[in-house]
């Protein structure tokens, strides 16, 4: 399947910011380094920005009322991170500014591709430009971190080494690349894989300057297949066009691909039962002029 590329929105209204992007990514690789006290997970992870997403409307409301126009099947507007993204950051800032948010989803949920937190992301980023409630990046990126752990890295903007519980974010430096992106269509919950008792979780610690060169792996890759043997199915039928492997959480699995053709011919002959996408990579997140 192909998919239109994601470019930054018409800002011409100031009482409205339509078809703002919220893309996806992929963990390159995921290592499980060790558990905090309260459960979660310490990572290492190869966050990379694909060219892919969901597109968020934001018009302004004077009355600071908070409301999402669209349905989203699944997300009760009151559990969708979009409405939580903006009650935190109206909170955070004292805004007494409100508005109405059309969710485009487009993206796989459960997918190990970040959709949710991406939108979240691109909420908080949008609103505070809509809002001018004036808040930095790295203010932005604390404020994500309480709505889940995948959020800051959108903020960031940038594909990242990360670690801790992947909020701490360093740039990395990745050639542009295509990519095969197949939903073997289960959605994975993130917390019943980092629950598993069989999970690893001592990988030793790499160094991200040692990344290219190390062996690595997705530490959550064995969880989820002996969980939901489609995402296995997925990694062995990928498995025979290139070397796959699963991101994040799952369910999606990936592999890179030398060019769009291959891409396109990988992604062409995926069975029914499933879909996949070619998928380009993105240096930068469509909003990151936004943020000093
Ligand atoms: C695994 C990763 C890799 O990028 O991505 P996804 O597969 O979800 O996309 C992330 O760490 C997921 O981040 P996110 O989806 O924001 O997770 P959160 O909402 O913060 O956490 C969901 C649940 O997963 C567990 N969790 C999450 C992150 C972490 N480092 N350790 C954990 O133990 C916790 O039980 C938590 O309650
Ligand atoms: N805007 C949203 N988009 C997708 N999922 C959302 C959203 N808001 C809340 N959720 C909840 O978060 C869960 C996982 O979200 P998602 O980001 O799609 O997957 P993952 O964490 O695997 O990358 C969904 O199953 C859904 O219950």
């Amino acid at each position: 399947m192909d998919h239109a590329a994601l470019t930054p929105p018409d800002t011409s209204d100031p009482q409205r910011l339509p078809g703002c992007p919220a893309p996806s990514k992929l963990n390159l690789f995921l290592h499980v380094v060790g558990r905090r006290a309260d459960g979660y997970h310490l990572l290492q992870t190869a966050f990379r920005l694909l060219d892919w997403g969901d597109t968020l409307d934001f018009t302004l409301r004077g009355d600071g009322e908070i409301h999402r126009t669209t349905e989203v099947p699944g997300v009760p507007a009151e559990q969708d991170l979009v409405m939580r993204a903006a009650r935190l950051l109206q909170a955070h800032t004292g805004c007494r500014l409100g508005a109405d948010i059309a969710l485009h989803k487009v993206l796989p949920m459960g997918g190990g591709i970040g959709g949710g937190s991406s939108d979240a992301a691109t909420t908080l980023i949008a609103l505070n430009r809509l809002w001018g409630t004036g808040l930095g990046r790295a203010e932005l990126q604390a404020l994500g971190l309480q709505l889940g752990a995948d959020v800051p890295v959108f903020i960031f903007g940038r594909d990242a080494f990360a670690e801790g519980v992947g909020e701490a974010l360093q740039p990395m430096a990745l050639a542009p690349a295509w990519y095969v992106l197949v939903s073997p269509g289960v959605a994975v919950p993130t917390a019943e894989i980092f629950c598993a008792k069989d999970l690893t979780r001592d990988t030793p610690p790499i160094r991200m300057a040692d990344f290219a060169a190390c062996t690595t792996r997705n530490d959550l890759q064995p969880v989820a297949c002996k969980l939901y043997p489609e995402v296995q199915s997925a990694v062995d039928w990928l498995m025979q066009h290139a070397p796959a492997r699963m991101t994040g959480s799952g369910a999606c699995v990936f592999a890179e691909a030398p060019s769009a053709q291959d891409a396109e011919r990988i992604a062409a002959s995926c069975p029914q039962r499933w879909s996949a996408w070619k998928v380009r990579s993105a240096s930068r997140h469509p909003l990151y002029e936004w943020l000093e």
